[in-house]
């Protein structure tokens, strides 16, 4: 590693020779494999940048020219280059974020992961650019062809071609692959450039021939170019980038530096938006002894760089499993239920299903949008689709899930996956924000299922309704054992008896205890540490935890308090809407909720987050039995407790500092 040692900062870059270069790609691969085997991470992607990443880095000047990553997922090298070679804890606790971050340099700028964004940012620096008259600067966005199906990248596209001299370098890292092949007709496009332009690679490798030959070179160049130009305006089909105004530069081999660095140069001087069409291989130079995995390694766990096989071991069926194994069940019982993915058959576990029904499931690329919307003109259509994203990437098709699947009364079923805290894909990964956000869409139901059988059951129950938005949602985790029921209680499963009586037959306790989904794990170990103290729980799971149960004010009311457990955002979640329900069956009870905080979590393992955020069983029940003191002492009238602690959830870790504002040269 002795070349990458060396490189401190993108300046260690500009000396290097050919052949430097060429042997820093390999180090940095040989870098990469070894690292992000022992971590887990995107070694796919990363593996794929390596020479654009260089490239980049000796032909810009970062931090004063940005470049910028669409996901980036794909910026392990960029902080390799940035002076970032700590991998030891990658997405770790305390470690380098798995995506850039302002905390960690001034050469990150976008830590959103959430695909598609890229060009926004970058038509918004170059707009501040022109405005602070910062000429000398340039604006870099590299963008996925994935990435490029997503809406917002044509929003930003169309922005950014409007302005014809407003300079700014969009490189699309084209790579054919989001996780699967990228679908539809951009992609169909960007295989036409990649064939169509052959005359281009023909050009960038004349003109490195030619400009190093002496004396005729150059001027035998700038013929040929001439010519090229003639050709190109004469015969070459426009492509769809140039008819909307964009310089089109491509394509090129993004493995070759001196070719990238060459288009990269051209763009630099062009007065305008250009775009760049580097071609690329996810996962290049990574050939283990498995067959090429399916993603060409996306995303990879810890595991042995020889075999792919898993350092540690799984931790049991995962819940994408459950749900894709019913879905299937359901595809045979159902013909009119069909399943929408964005970019992520295989993440979300629809993978089985497509091939059982291929013509009853569609990849719509990273465009959770049209997700939304095309769901709902499928359910008008008479079918029943279920749309399984990622809890976060829901975020962005709230106005569709709102205006276009609820207000029409859609029967769409979404199905979201990694709800709650994720943890090491950092803040914008986590999905912890959908059971507050989706508090407020009309008619839309919730469920938040406890176990496996849960889960089937709760589906099943989606599914049937057809007149209304239905939402499944559960976390990055292994299933857990069965919870059985004591009793049902309206449509709710109470769990434990917090009396004597059991709560089916009119009995109480001390406090009604309502756990969302998967956090009946820890209510209950929670209601086993109260009892101890003498406090009785009873713990009961809503299953369908929007609406509010109506049989649940009355349940409570025989209680002197209520606690809520949520895997989400504090803020307007369950137990709000807990609250919200007592209130208005003027039950007049204290409600205590335990969940996330309003702030972003820094990356960590989901374990070490939740228990971050005090969302232990222990500090739990320590933070109910507070409550119930300090409810007890006010009731008599007399001060809480010193030191009774508090029932709000501890603040979350500090967010990075704020960014950093270009300042004026
Ligand atoms: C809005 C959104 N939806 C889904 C994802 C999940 N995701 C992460 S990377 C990726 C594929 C990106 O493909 P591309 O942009 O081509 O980048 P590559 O991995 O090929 O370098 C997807 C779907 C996301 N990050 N954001
Ligand atoms: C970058 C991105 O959004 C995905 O690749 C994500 O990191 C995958 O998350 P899981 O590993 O939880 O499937
Ligand atoms: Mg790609």
């Amino acid at each position: 590693m002795r070349l990458l040692e060396g490189v401190r900062g993108p300046h260690d870059l500009k000396e290097l020779s050919e052949g430097e270069l060429a042997e820093l790609a390999e180090e940095i691969r040989a870098f990469l494999i070894d690292a992000v085997a022992r971590t887990g991470g995107h070694l796919g992607p990363n593996l794929g940048v390596v020479e654009l990443s260089i490239a980049l880095h000796r032909v810009f000047d970062s931090p004063r020219d940005r470049i910028l990553w669409d996901t980036g997922h794909q910026s392990y090298v960029h902080k390799l280059l940035t002076g970032r070679k700590d991998f030891s804890k990658l997405r770790g606790k305390g470690g380098l974020s798995g995506y850039p971050s302002r905390a960690e340099s001034g050469h990150d700028v976008i830590e959103n992961s959430h695909a598609s964004t890229v060009l926004g940012w970058a038509d918004g620096l170059a707009k501040a650019n022109e405005v602070l008259g910062r000429t000398d600067r340039h604006v870099v966005a590299v963008i996925g062809d994935g990435a490029l199906t997503g809406g917002m990248a044509w929003e930003a596209l169309n922005n950014i071609a409007a302005a014809r001299d407003r300079p700014l370098i969009i490189v699309v890292n084209d790579n054919e692959r989001s996780y699967a092949p990228t679908i539809g007709g951009l992609a169909d496009h960007l295989a036409t450039l990649r064939t169509t332009d052959g005359y281009e690679r023909f050009l960038a490798w004349g003109k490195d021939v030619l400009q190093r030959t002496p004396v005729v070179g150059q001027p035998l160049y700038e013929s040929l170019h001439g010519a090229k130009k003639g050709f190109k305006d004469a015969f070459a089909p426009q492509g769809m980038f140039e008819d909307l105004g964009l310089k089109y530069v491509g394509p090129i081999d993004g493995h070759d530096i001196a070719a990238v660095e060459s288009a990269l140069r051209r763009a630099r001087r062009f007065h305008g938006p250009v775009l760049v069409h580097c071609l690329t291989e996810k996962g290049r130079g990574y050939r283990p002894a498995l067959e090429d995995e399916a993603d060409r390694f996306h995303t990879v766990g810890a595991m042995d760089p020889l075999t792919c096989a898993p350092l540690a071991p799984s931790g049991g069926r995962s819940w994408t499993s459950v749900f894709g194994e019913e879905m299937v069940r359901i595809g045979a019982e159902r013909p009119d239920v069909v399943a929408i993915t964005a970019a992520m058959l295989d993440p979300v576990g629809l993978a089985e299903f497509a091939r059982a029904y291929p013509r009853r499931v569609w990849d719509v690329g990273i465009a959770e949008q049209h997700a939304a919307v095309s769901a709902a003109g499928l359910a008008t259509g008479g079918l029943h689709p279920v749309v399984a994203v990622y809890a976060t990437f829901l975020n962005r098709a709230f106005d569709q899930v709102l205006m276009d699947v609820a207000l029409h009364k859609c029967g769409v079923t979404f199905v979201l996956d990694r709800a709650g805290v994720t943890g090491t894909d950092g803040p914008s990964h986590n999905g912890m924000w959908d059971m507050s956000v989706l508090q407020v869409v009309p008619g839309l139901r919730i469920a938040a299922p406890r176990d496996a059988e849960q889960l089937r059951a709760q589906l099943r129950e989606a599914v049937d309704v057809d007149d209304a938005p239905t939402v499944i949602r559960f976390p990055k985790e292994s299933v857990g054992a069965p919870i059985p029921a004591l009793a049902r209680v309206g449509g709710m499963d109470v769990l434990r008896h917090g009396g004597p009586e059991p709560a089916d037959r009119g009995g109480g306790g001390d406090v009604l205890l309502v756990v969302a989904g998967v956090m009946a794990q820890v209510g209950l170990a929670a209601a086993e540490l109260l009892a101890e103290r003498g406090i009785g729980c009873t713990v009961v799971d809503p299953r369908w935890v929007k609406p509010v149960d109506p049989a649940l004010p009355g349940l409570a009311a025989r209680h002197r308090a209520v606690a809520v457990v949520e895997d989400n955002s504090r803020t307007g979640g369950v137990g709000a809407a807990v609250a919200q329900a007592l209130r208005d069956a003027e039950v007049d009870l204290p409600v205590r909720t335990f969940g996330i905080p309003e702030a972003f979590l820094a990356h960590a393992k989901r374990g070490e987050v939740l228990a971050d955020l005090g969302l232990t069983p222990a500090e739990t029940a320590g933070r109910i039995g507070a409550a119930l003191a300090r409810i007890d002492m006010a009731r008599m009238g007399a001060p809480a407790p010193a030191g009774a602690g508090s029932a709000s959830t501890p603040a979350a870790r500090p967010a990075p500092p704020a960014a950093r504002k270009e300042k004026d040269a």
